[in-house]
């Protein structure tokens, strides 16, 4: 829940889902990720969601030297908080997944809380000429692609990031999800607050109807009470309606190209800061304020 009306703005800045031709605004180089993240951040992002990438052709390079290349530069350009994918592209091995995270030991780390259909191939009905060729490959094959969270994978990310003292940014993409978070919890292998970032919309995990997100809302609450963090993320169009009524029901919020493209219905959105900007909006017109990184670390318990 939003602590004291201060609400939490995460940016995702660049992921592994969409491609370059998709958006000229997309971050695909160092030093594009580094100036985004830093203005991200400078707009009012608190946490700053990290994905690395080849700089000739965008693909998804999850090698801890790819992060190399922008982490110290950002880290000295603010004082957001440094949230490192584990999550990667839904093609690769936990093994792989994880190295960024277990080397840098960054203060947050995504986790991915179930395996699931991750679809992307309904894509192509919009894109039909690709710069590059991967761009075609990796979304069809999401037609017959699990995203494979399993257990013993979530449980391999915890234990190699344990010592670092590195909390997580739970993606729940379904109900099930929160029950697999709750098991860990059960378990004592995650500590509070959690950090839940509820994620809507995106083919193969729960919709992005309001009544989904109330929905998700409500069973956090009764297996978490006042244990956890509530965030949201919504999906390509969905993002700033998703964050709106998350906002609303005190929840923090995500934004970002990683999400979404968009600014508004048709408008590409030019920056991350652009969707900063509108979310700093959207929670200053609710009478709440944006969380300063140092009220997130407070909010999370993160390690600062
Ligand atoms: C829907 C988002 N792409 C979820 C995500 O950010 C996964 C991760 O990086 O671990
Ligand atoms: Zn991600």
């Amino acid at each position: 829940m939003a602590v004291d009306g201060k609400v939490i703005i995460t940016c995702a800045v660049t992921g592994a889902i969409h491609t370059p031709t998709m958006s000229p605004h997309l971050p695909i180089t160092p030093d594009q990720i580094t100036h985004e993240a830093i203005a991200a951040a400078e707009a009012g992002a608190a946490i700053l969601h990290l994905h690395a990438r080849n700089p000739e052709t965008g693909q998804p390079d999850q090698t801890p030297e790819a992060f190399a290349k922008f982490l110290p530069r950002i880290k000295q350009g603010t004082n957001a908080a440094i949230n490192i994918t584990t999550g990667g592209s839904p093609y690769m091995r936990v093994e792989e997944r994880v190295l960024p995270a277990a080397q840098f030991k960054p203060e947050v780390a995504s986790l991915n809380m179930g395996s699931m259909n991750f679809g992307l191939y309904h894509l192509l009905d919009k894109y039909k000429e690709f710069k590059f060729d991967w761009e075609k490959t990796h979304l069809e094959a999401t037609r017959d692609l699990v995203f494979r969270n399993s257990f013993k994978d979530i449980q391999y990310i915890l234990e190699t990031c344990y010592d670092n003292d590195t909390r997580f940014e739970f993606e729940c993409y379904d109900i099930s999800h929160l029950y697999n978070l709750n098991h860990f919890a059960e378990r004592g292998l995650v500590k509070p607050p959690f950090f839940v970032q509820s994620v809507f919309g995106l083919l193969g995990g729960i919709g992005s109807h309001p009544e989904d997100v109330a929905h998700m809302k409500r069973t956090a609450d009764r297996l978490f009470g006042d244990q956890y963090r509530w965030s949201v993320l919504g999906a390509g169009a969905a993002q700033l309606r998703v964050a709106a009524q998350a906002a609303a029901l005190g929840g923090n919020i995500r934004v970002g190209l990683e999400d979404s493209l968009w600014a508004g219905k048709g408008k590409l959105a030019t920056s991350n800061a652009d969707q900063v900007k509108l979310a700093r909006k959207l929670i200053e017109g609710l009478g709440m304020q944006v969380a300063t990184p140092d009220e997130a670390r407070a909010i999370l318990s993160l390690k600062g």
